[in-house]
Order: C-alpha cells, then sequence, then structure tokens
C-alpha cells in the first residue's frame, strides 16, 4: 500500500530544486473567439503528480489540451505564448505533431478503448508507429499492463475484446495504452470520475506508483483526490492561474482568499 497521506510540504527553495517538465510561458487560448486562457505561466516539475483544480470552465481541460495541442482540433482557435517540453518549445513550427502526441499520454474521464483485443488495444500507438516485430510487441504489452496493475487480471485473456472489461478495468486499460508508448508525460482529465470509490483508490494508488516512470498531470473535481494524491496544485479560476503551490500548502494554508472560498466549496 501506498502511503498517500504521509508527505511533508515542501519549502520554496525545494520547489525550486525541482526540475522542471513542462514550462509554460504566457500561454493564451481563444476557442471559437472565446478567450479561455489569460498569460498562465507555470513550471510542472518532472515525475510528480500536479492537479489543476477549479470551477465547472474555468479551463483545466483546455490547459490539459495545451501540453498536446489537442486544442488544435477546434475549428477556431488562436494561441499565443510557449509551452516547453523536454528543450522543444512544442508550438515551434517545426514540432511534429504526431510525434509529440505519441509522447504525451492522456486518458479521458470515460474510458475509451477500441472495439477489438486487450492485446490490441495495448499494442495500438506501437503498431501506428510501424512496430511489427512480434516479440518486442509482447513484452511492451505486458510491461505496460503491469504498470497499470492490470497485468494479473488479463493475462489469460489478452485476446478477448476489450469491451468485456470492467470500467475500472478498461480505465486501467486506457492507462496501459498511453504508457505502451512510454511517454514522458501523462495526461488524465478526471480520470476517476465515472468510478466507484474503491476503483478510485485503486486508480490513485496507481498514479502515485506511475510517478517514477513519468509526469502526472491531473484534472480532477475531487479535492479529497487532489490533496491525496498530488504534490503540486494549480487553482484556475475564469482562464487564470490563481495560485499555484505544492498541495499541502494550497489545501491547508492558501494565500488567496479565491483558492480558499473554492477548497471550501464556497462556490464551485
Ligand atoms: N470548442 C469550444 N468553443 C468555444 N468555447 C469552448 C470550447 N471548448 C471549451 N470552451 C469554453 O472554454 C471554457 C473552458 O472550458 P474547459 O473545458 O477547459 O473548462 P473546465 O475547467 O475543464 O470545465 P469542466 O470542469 O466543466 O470540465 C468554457 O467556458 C467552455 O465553454
Amino acid at each position: 500500500m501506498f502511503k498517500l497521506f504521509e508527505r511533508e510540504a515542501l519549502s520554496v527553495e525545494e520547489f525550486s530544486k525541482e526540475q522542471t517538465s513542462v514550462d509554460v510561458r504566457h500561454l493564451c487560448v481563444s476557442l471559437n473567439a472565446k478567450k479561455v486562457l489569460n498569460d498562465i505561466s507555470i513550471r510542472i516539475p518532472k515525475n510528480k503528480i500536479t492537479a489543476l483544480i477549479g470551477q465547472s470552465g474555468c479551463g483545466k481541460t483546455t490547459l490539459l489540451n495545451s501540453f498536446n495541442r489537442m486544442n488544435e482540433f477546434i475549428s477556431t482557435h488562436e494561441i499565443s505564448g510557449e509551452v516547453w517540453i523536454d528543450n522543444r518549445n512544442i508550438y515551434d513550427k517545426r514540432e511534429r505533431v504526431s510525434r509529440l502526441r505519441s509522447q504525451i499520454g492522456m486518458v479521458f474521464q470515460r474510458p475509451n478503448p477500441f472495439p477489438m483485443s486487450i492485446y490490441d488495444n495495448v499494442s495500438f500507438g506501437l503498431r501506428i508507429q510501424g512496430e511489427k516485430r512480434r516479440r518486442f510487441l509482447d513484452d511492451s504489452v505486458e510491461k505496460a499492463l503491469r504498470n497499470a496493475a492490470l497485468w494479473d487480471e488479463v493475462r489469460d485473456r489478452l485476446f478477448e475484446s476489450a469491451l468485456t472489461l470492467s470500467g475500472g478495468q478498461q480505465q486501467r486499460l486506457m492507462i496501459a495504452r498511453a504508457l505502451a508508448l512510454e511517454p514522458k508525460v501523462l495526461l488524465l482529465d478526471e480520470p476517476t470520475s465515472a468510478l466507484d470509490p474503491l476503483t478510485t483508490l485503486y486508480i490513485e494508488e496507481l498514479m502515485v506508483a506511475l510517478k517514477q516512470q513519468c509526469t502526472l498531470i491531473i484534472v480532477t473535481h475531487n479535492m479529497q483526490q487532489a490533496a491525496r494524491v498530488s504534490d503540486y496544485a494549480a487553482f484556475i479560476h475564469k482562464g487564470e492561474l490563481i495560485e499555484y503551490s505544492d498541495s499541502d500548502s494550497l489545501f491547508t494554508m492558501p494565500n488567496k482568499q479565491q483558492t480558499e472560498d473554492y477548497i471550501t466549496g464556497r462556490y464551485g
């Protein structure tokens, strides 16, 4: 069992010592002529969990989608500012967006397995990249399923349809599908909101374990969850970053009144 609650608050010095995974500089996003994010700058540390919190419609998902350029699927978008991942500004015109999206894993609110086998779901991304070596694919599928804490439950049914899995198993399958590509960053958009409380705790433990391998950024409406799993938390309000600090500080002694109002349920 992971000790989710036994963490010391980090000092400012410790915070500045963290290695940066995603460095957002003056990011502004408008979607269909609506200004959604206004001048966001935030440094997200490597191999930690950072939670994005704030009331519905404040721009959390839009910020998450900025990390793999998903906002560009929206017909009319305007994006300015920079997002640096691994010494690359991902908005640079030389960036190869398909390569970027394969390096930044994404898990959505509702599991969305493809109507194919468990094995094919997990190996999908690798095969799209042209990987054909059977042994390599077998090893990658096993490793990803082990890392997603699903291997023991599915090892004897890898070629059954993924749609036969339970909701919690399907969500772990989505995590395995993302992990098979060994992403540097894993984006999770309310990954447990469709799951029961026990399965939710299981996924939370899994997220904590995955910090060894990648940086995790999670959008959640669940304050208890954010406080339990995240190392850092960013409170967003009406498209602006209001407060960002280590989670212990933000959830116990926020600096801004707006943050306190939100985490104590006074609005949102
Ligand atoms: N395609 C779009 N066109 C225009 N406005 C959009 C579009 N997508 C999102 N928005 C608007 O951008 C704002 C932020 O949306 P976003 O989904 O990022 O918020 P959120 O904080 O993730 O909300 P929730 O917690 O409800 O999921 C909202 O006002 C939303 O209506």
